[in-house]
Parts: C-alpha cells; structure tokens; sequence
C-alpha cells in the first residue's frame, strides 16, 4: 500500500530546550482513517502541524524523514507549501477563531483556494461551498457564505472550516479535534461525512481526538501519545481489543459507556501529564502509571506483536 504519510523520528523542541514531542514516528496508508489520540498535550496537534510544515514559529524539530503525499517537505519550496496546504491537505484547526480571517466575508475565504488552485469560476465555487455547507448541517448555506466569521458562533465556524477543508478535494485530512465546539446531532453528521468521503473518495483522514469512542468507532488504526511519545499503535481492533500498554488500558477504562446511571462521575486518570523530564531515559508514564516497576525509571522496551501491533512498556 502507498502512504500518504510518513514520519521517521521527529523531535520538537521549544527555544527552552523542553521536548514537546520525542522520536515520533508514523505512517499513514493511502485511504485510511487514522486516529490520534491522548490527553490534553500530549503532542497530537504538533505531530499534525508538522506534516504540513505548519510548526509555530519558535519550535525547532529534527527528523529523520517527513513525506506528505510523496514529498519529503523539510525542503519545499514556498509555492510547494502553498500547494500543498491549499490543495493537497485540507487541515481542520482545533481553533477556528484564529485560522478564519474576520473580516473577509465566508464565500471569499471559502471559494477562492478553489478558483485559485482548481480553476474554476467564481459560480462554480459558490456552488460547491454551498452544497459542502448544506452537508456539513447548515440549513441556509447561500446566507452563511455572505456572514463574516464573527457573525458565526464557534461550532458554525467550524463546520465552515470544514467545508473548506474538503473544497479542493484534497488527498489528506488532518481533523484535529473537530466536532468539540458541535452538539451531539452535528457532531454525528460531521464524522459521518468524513466516513462517507474517506468510503467514496478514497480521501485519508487523520482523525485527532481525546474522545476514544469516536476514534474508536471510525478509525482503522490508532497511535496514542503521551508526553511527547508514541506508546502503542496498531489497528484499532487490536488495540481496543487487547490493549498492551497501561495508559491505554486506562483510557479505554473512562471511555463513557451508555449505562451509566444519572450523576454518576466519569472515573479519570489520576495525576496530569509531565511537563518536565520528557527527554529523559525510562518510560514516560512511569509517574502515573499503576504497574510502573523499578526499571521504568531506567529504561522502556519497545514491543512489536503481531499485526504491526507496537507498544512501548516493560510488562510483557
Ligand atoms: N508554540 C509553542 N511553544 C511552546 N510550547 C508549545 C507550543 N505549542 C505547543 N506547546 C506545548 O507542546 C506540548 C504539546 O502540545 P500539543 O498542542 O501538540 O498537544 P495536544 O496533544 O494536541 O493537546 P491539545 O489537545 O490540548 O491541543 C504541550 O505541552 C504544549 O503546551
């Protein structure tokens, strides 16, 4: 099978020498839904910004290898970026206030990456915006493409990132969290078309989530991250099913389940994700981990099972 992205060992660095992510490595087949999973800071958004050279400006990486779409993209040009981010990849950001601008009215910032890169007429673009904005739930696309954004609440920019996102058909989507600002009903119909794109189209999703039920439900295969690390992988059958690693068992563990009764508490992880010692040797959920041993504090051994099943731990 081709990738459609592939990663060798990419750290990322703040200017403070703190690493943010730590020997990362992905690859993503042509065609799949890819789920990203892990707490708040983890990594995930980072590990996605930097298939599309989108990093903030005051981190640093280093990587062995990072192709999107067959191209290596450490050394693109500004127009292969260009192409690449307009066309290529459509990116979902978790926060939609910052990637749409304010005062350019939506059918602009909608249709002209598609006029742009796909020469069509300006008709033709507003055609396809407002079919993509009736699907992803609104009742009245022809007015929401004469709002500004900030005539829109959080979930409706949303879904108008969206539809943008899938403007250009492009081979690759990066959804990072991007049903959290939806009710229940929206957040449905949004994944489903995603399903429904990713079945039709043959379009890859990278579905980036701390919501293991929805990652779980539409995903083939999964990556967790904690701290900064990859700590298993796998195809999400495997993993759901035979969870190796200790911070996946417990994630799956405070997955909601429909029976529970009336005002009865979520159970959490206890304790919070290191900030500090991340680039340390050991294993990197030692602090909080139930099973941790003495050597955890050492060393961490990486274990490949069957079915390209990956985990990183010491338990067998
Ligand atoms: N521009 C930046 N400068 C310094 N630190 C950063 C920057 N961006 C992210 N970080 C830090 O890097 C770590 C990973 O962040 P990242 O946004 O990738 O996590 P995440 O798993 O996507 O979490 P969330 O779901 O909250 O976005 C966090 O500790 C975060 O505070």
């Amino acid at each position: 099978m081709d990738k459609i992205v592939n990663i060798k060992n990419l750290t990322i660095n703040d200017n403070k020498n703190n690493i943010l992510v730590n020997g990362v490595s992905l690859s993503i087949e042509k065609g799949e839904i890819f789920g990203l999973v892990g707490e708040s800071g983890s990594g995930k958004t980072l590990t996605a910004k930097s298939i599309i050279n989108l990093l903030p400006e005051n981190l640093d990486y280093k990587v062995d290898l990072i192709e999107t779409i067959g191209k290596n993209i450490v050394d693109m040009t500004k127009n292969e970026k260009r192409e690449l981010i307009g066309k290529n990849v459509g990116f979902i950001p978790q926060n939609t206030i910052f990637f749409l601008h304010p005062m350019i009215k939506i059918k602009n910032q909608i249709g002209d990456g598609y006029i742009y890169h796909m020469n069509k007429s300006k008709k033709e673009a507003l055609e396809k915006a407002s079919m993509l904005l009736s699907k992803v739930g609104f009742e009245n696309p022809d007015d929401i493409l004469k709002y500004y954004p900030w005539q829109l609440s959080g979930g409706m920019r949303q879904r108008v990132n969206i539809a943008m996102a899938l403007m250009n058909d492009p081979q690759l989507i990066i959804a990072d969290e991007p049903t959290t600002a939806l009710d229940s009903t929206i957040q449905r119909q949004v994944i489903d078309l995603f399903k429904t794109i990713n079945e039709e189209l043959g379009i890859s999703i990278i579905l980036i989530s701390h919501d293991l039920a929805l990652v779980k439900h539409y995903s083939n295969r999964i990556a967790v991250m904690y701290a900064g690390q990859i700590v298993e992988s796998g195809f999400s059958d495997d993993v759901f099913q035979n969870p190796k690693h200790p911070y996946t068992q417990l994630l799956i563990k405070i997955i909601p389940t429909f029976n529970m009764k009336k005002n009865e508490r979520l159970s959490e992880i206890p304790g919070f994700v290191q900030e500090t010692g991340r680039g340390n040797k050991g294993c990197v959920f030692r602090f909080r981990c139930p099973k941790a041993m003495d050597i955890c504090s050492e060393k961490v051994i990486e274990n490949n099972i069957e079915n390209n099943h990956y985990y990183k731990c010491n338990l067998s």
